[in-house]
């Protein structure tokens, strides 16, 4: 029934794509200077089954840029990078990556990124040091810096102490801290990152951010897909949500957070509380007909600019009904929220492979 999933006409799609790119990541000096690091028009790619991955994306991400790709589990996140990476041909539609056309010229927009895709591609029978050293080989690393760019990589993502053993034997995340390292070596001046921090215990994580941070502050374009949002919040200059190929949202953390509409009452009931009635209560209050109330697990969320002024009201009124409130908490929107409002749904975080559990 279904046809081949990938578009036709689509490069391969293996996973050690940027192994084969050629040296001089930055250093080209014949682009074209000043462009936008990414810049898109129409962007559409339908795959080969008729799946419409995405849907006409336009988007310019200056040089310099910390930017975060966020949406839901098939939103289009991964096919838009790959378009970019020039590992899919795009359907429709134009991307400048480093100001080189995705099409017309494959191989010098593989020369000026690093892509550290979701599955980790570093080479299980070759040592972490190895598998750097192979990293700078195909990526014209000059053969005197190699030894100090892979002391620091490997110092950079804590397998200083495991260099020598080999990948097979290192669990999922050390394989994607390698892996991170690897897309790095030729210290190229845009990096896709597509989920590099997944099942990472928080101190490779942070360890990974800090340096992430440390390479854009030195000038380097970050593009970022994270289901961590907070750090998305942290990191990121400028945010873009995409749902369903299509990208409906855009703008710094705090423009997306000023965009959710006032701040959050959080109510916690009694167990006995229904609350769908108690989310009801509060609506027929009248108190917040600019905002929104919703019932969440165990208590109610009420979204308004009046959540503050007009929260112990609806207190009063609920307590007026006989409805339980054993707790309350007005705070800012996170990107949680956001999302939420966005998508309809929170975002899943898969368990960290290292701790057993969710952040
Ligand atoms: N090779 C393929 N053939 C057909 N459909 C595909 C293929 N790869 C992805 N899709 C579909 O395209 C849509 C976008 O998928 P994509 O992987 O780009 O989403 P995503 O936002 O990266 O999701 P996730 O967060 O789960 O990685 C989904 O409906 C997905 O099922």
């Amino acid at each position: 029934m279904a046809p081949p999933s990938t578009p036709s006409g689509a490069r391969t799609d293996g996973g050690a794509e940027t192994r084969d790119a050629p040296s001089d990541a930055a250093g080209d000096g014949d682009d074209a200077a000043g462009a936008s690091a990414i810049d898109v028009d129409g962007l559409q790619l339908t795959y080969a089954d008729g799946t419409e991955a995405v849907r006409g994306v336009d988007l310019t991400v200056p040089a310099g840029e910390f930017f975060g790709f966020l949406g839901p589990n098939g939103a289009g996140k991964t096919t838009t990078i790959k378009v970019f990476a020039t590992l899919l041909l795009p359907t429709s539609g134009e991307a400048r990556v480093n100001g080189f056309d995705v099409t017309a010229d494959p191989a010098r927009v593989r020369q000026s990124i690093g892509y550290m895709a979701q599955e980790t591609s570093v080479d299980p029978e070759l040592t972490a040091e190895e598998n750097i050293r192979f990293a700078c080989e195909a990526y014209g690393v000059p053969r005197g810096d190699r030894d100090e760019r892979i002391d620091e990589l490997l110092d950079l993502v804590d397998l200083s102490d495991v260099r020598d053993k080999r990948a097979e034997e290192f669990s999922g995340g050390m394989k994607k801290r390698l892996d991170a390292a690897t897309a790095l070596v030729h210290r190229p001046p845009l990096v896709f990152l597509d989920e590099p921090t997944t099942g990472l215990d928080p101190k490779a994580r942070n360890r990974l951010w800090d340096y992430f941070e440390r390479i854009n502050d030195r000038g380097t374009t970050i593009f970022l897909t994270t289901q961590y949002l907070e750090e998305a919040d942290q990191l990121c200059d400028r945010l873009a949500v995409i749902l369903d190929g299509d990208i409906v949202s855009e703008g710094s953390p705090a423009d997306l957070k000023r965009r959710v509409g006032g701040e959050i009452l959080e109510v916690d009931l009694d167990e006995d509380v229904d609350p769908e009635r108690a989310a009801s209560l509060a609506r027929e209050t009248g108190l917040f007909e600019a905002g929104s109330v919703e019932p969440t697990e165990g208590g109610l969320a009420v979204t308004s600019r009046e959540a503050r002024e007009r929260g112990t009201d609806l207190l009063v009124a609920l307590r007026d009904a006989d409805v339980r409130v054993i707790g309350f908490n007005v705070r800012s929107p996170t990107l949680d929220d956001v999302f939420l409002s966005i998508t309809g749904e929170n975002v899943e975080v898969e368990s960290d492979t290292e701790l057993g559990g969710r952040r």
